[in-house]
């Protein structure tokens, strides 16, 4: 049997608390989803989902929108356990065809110190998109290193790594239904 999502949980040698429950991350994704509805309204955009962390938010936030469009898988990586090692690898780059022309809606689970999509963004305005619109479902603004221009935020939170829903510590927490905080008491 699973753990109760009030109780804390251990990944590898660290422990994580419960922050963000199923219940508010539903209802601010399907505020999310409205809001790019009514954005977007009467376009054909295309989704592009910022693997791996992002694929469980684009699931819900895909279907939330209502908006008819392509869907598209990018790949970075940058982190080693919970540090970012500064250099953004591109693992998988965007199909230029599903790119060039579209109003593109970027799906990111995180942005913390801004290095991914600072990197990432001018890869994806070579492809001349008609728009880009990003979405995060996290924000850590007082991590941040560079500006990045974020249209819509699911949470503002503090700098402290996080885990669940998608995102994950060491390979461990991306099915975790709920979201979590490391907990450095332990
Ligand atoms: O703003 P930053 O400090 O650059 O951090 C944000 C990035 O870090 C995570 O990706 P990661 O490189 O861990 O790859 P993953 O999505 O495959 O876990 C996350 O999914 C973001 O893409
Ligand atoms: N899992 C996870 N990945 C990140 N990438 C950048 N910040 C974070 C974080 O807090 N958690």
């Amino acid at each position: 049997m699973s753990a109760p999502l009030t109780d804390r949980i251990r990944l590898h040698e660290h422990y994580f608390r419960p922050f963000l429950s199923r219940e508010q991350l539903e209802v601010r994704v399907k505020e999310l989803g409205m809001a790019l509805h009514d954005q977007l309204a009467g376009a054909n955009p295309c989704f592009v989902v910022m693997l791996k962390g992002a694929f469980v938010f684009a699931a819900d936030l895909v279907r939330a929108s209502r908006l008819e469009g392509e869907v598209c898988f990018v790949r970075t990586s940058s982190y080693s356990g919970t540090n970012t090692v500064g250099e953004v690898k591109l693992l998988i780059p965007p199909e230029a065809e599903l790119v060039r022309g579209k109003d593109i809606v970027l799906i990111e689970d995180i942005i913390d110190s801004g290095y991914t999509m600072k990197a990432f963004l001018p890869i994806l305005q070579q492809l001349e998109p008609r728009s880009i619109t990003l979405v995060t479902l996290l924000h850590k603004p007082d991590a941040q290193r560079v500006e990045v221009p974020i249209d819509l935020i699911g949470f503002t939170i503090p700098t402290k790594f996080v885990v669940g829903y998608g995102l994950d510590y060491d390979g461990l927490g991306r099915n975790l239904p709920a979201i979590y905080q490391l907990d450095e008491s332990y």
